[in-house]
């Protein structure tokens, strides 16, 4: 069989697609799906300096969101406008690049970071309708980004490398606030998530829908949790992304100002279960061009994850076995496209290789 490369150039004005790209009915797109998911929007800011009730409420709010669906909204979050608007032109900058140099950054088999043109040569069937641009941000090294973007793509491009690297400090120093809130909403304190992820290891993924014709018979991104621990996203203005809540698919309408917050699985094993790493998915459209901005938050690699004591008694035993976010990791890049069922299939093989005596929590 051929393999299809997906040209978005060539693609996006096609009234076919390649049967590669068009996903089965039981997971149909429903791209009109006009039904928002209302989620609550939280004023950061002012929830970390406010008054104590007023505080206390909205502390509430994230805790129902987050045991629901485990979405929400942050406004009042600090980020410079104009640093998002370079974020967002510099997606632009990047995709309509040509395939060539795009491919300068190719993402290599098993690891997670660099270029996909969707993901020809990594999956059979079920492809996404997308391009990313994925790579690493640790807050312990400041260059990482502009380094990493100079390496791949040459000295021309060292000023988007920067504008990244900006970008992904901030979104490290916000996802250590919404950790405190998720702390304090969880009883275990402020401090307790903030610490754990303040040398954290993320990714940080630039998404680009290109046009489709056939937009009821592809995804942008197919149904999944995501395995990491939190993630912030910024959508452009056009619309797509999709949370199954209440048995259907909703839709959260874009908003400049705001970014979309959803647990991932590695938090949801933290919590020990009581916060939901929820289904979602990105469709596609025949107009024009989507783009988001995915931050994922992620702990130090051999860091182990495992919930704070006080979320562990009779009433509530342990949700998932203890796991360091390498193996998970791992498991994703090399045995397990991420889905909805992540979690649950990775737990069963940790106990498994426990029980072969296998440790899952080092390197090995
Ligand atoms: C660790 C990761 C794997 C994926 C990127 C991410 O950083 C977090 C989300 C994962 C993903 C988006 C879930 C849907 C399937 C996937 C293959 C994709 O469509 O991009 C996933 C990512 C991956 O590259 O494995
Ligand atoms: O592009 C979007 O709106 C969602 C993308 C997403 O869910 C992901 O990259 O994990
Ligand atoms: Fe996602």
């Amino acid at each position: 069989m051929v393999q299809p490369v997906f040209d978005a150039a060539l693609l996006s004005g096609q009234a076919d697609i390649p049967s590669q790209f068009i996903w089965p009915a039981d997971e149909s797109p429903t791209p009109d799906a006009t039904e928002e998911l209302h989620v609550p929007l939280i004023d950061i800011g002012g929830l970390l300096s406010g008054d104590p009730a007023a505080a206390a409420e909205v502390t509430r709010q994230v805790g129902d969101a987050c045991e629901q669906h485990g979405f929400f909204q942050v406004v009042n979050h600090g980020i410079d406008a104009e640093l998002l608007a370079d974020a967002h032109r510099c997606v632009d900058a990047f995709f309509t690049m040509s395939l060539q140099d795009k491919q300068r950054a190719l993402r290599r088999p098993g690891e997670s970071c660099g270029y996909a043109s969707s993901f020809t040569g990594r999956f059979a069937s079920k492809l996404p309708w997308k391009e990313t641009l994925s790579f690493r941000s640790c807050p312990s090294e400041p260059d990482l980004v502009v380094d990493y973007i100079v390496a791949a793509l040459g000295e021309d491009h060292r000023r988007l490398g920067e504008v990244y690297g900006r970008y992904c400090s901030e979104m490290s120093r916000l996802s250590l606030e919404i950790m405190e809130v998720l702390g304090e909403s969880l009883g275990v304190g402020r401090a307790h998530y903030r610490r754990f992820f303040e040398g954290n290891d993320s990714i940080m993924r630039l998404n680009y829908y290109p046009p489709c014709q056939r937009p009821n018979d592809t995804l942008g991104t197919g149904p999944h949790c995501d395995p990491t621990s939190l993630t912030i996203l910024h959508q452009d203005d056009v619309g797509g992304l999709q949370v199954h809540a209440d048995g259907r698919w909703r839709s959260i309408r874009p908003r400049t100002n705001a970014f979309v917050v959803n647990i991932g699985d590695t938090f949801m094993a933290l919590s020990n279960g009581r916060y939901r790493s929820c289904l979602h998915r990105a469709v596609v459209n025949s107009r024009v061009p989507r783009k988001s901005l995915a931050f994922f938050l992620c702990p130090q690699m051999d860091k182990v994850v495992s919930p704070p004591g006080t979320l562990v008694d009779e009433a509530n035993p342990r949700a998932y076995p203890d796991f360091t976010w390498r193996s998970l990791l791992d498991f994703t890049q090399k045995h397990y496209r991420a889905d909805m069922k992540t979690l649950e299939v990775f737990s069963s093989w940790v106990q498994q290789k426990q029980q072969q005596g296998q440790a899952t929590t080092t390197t090995a």
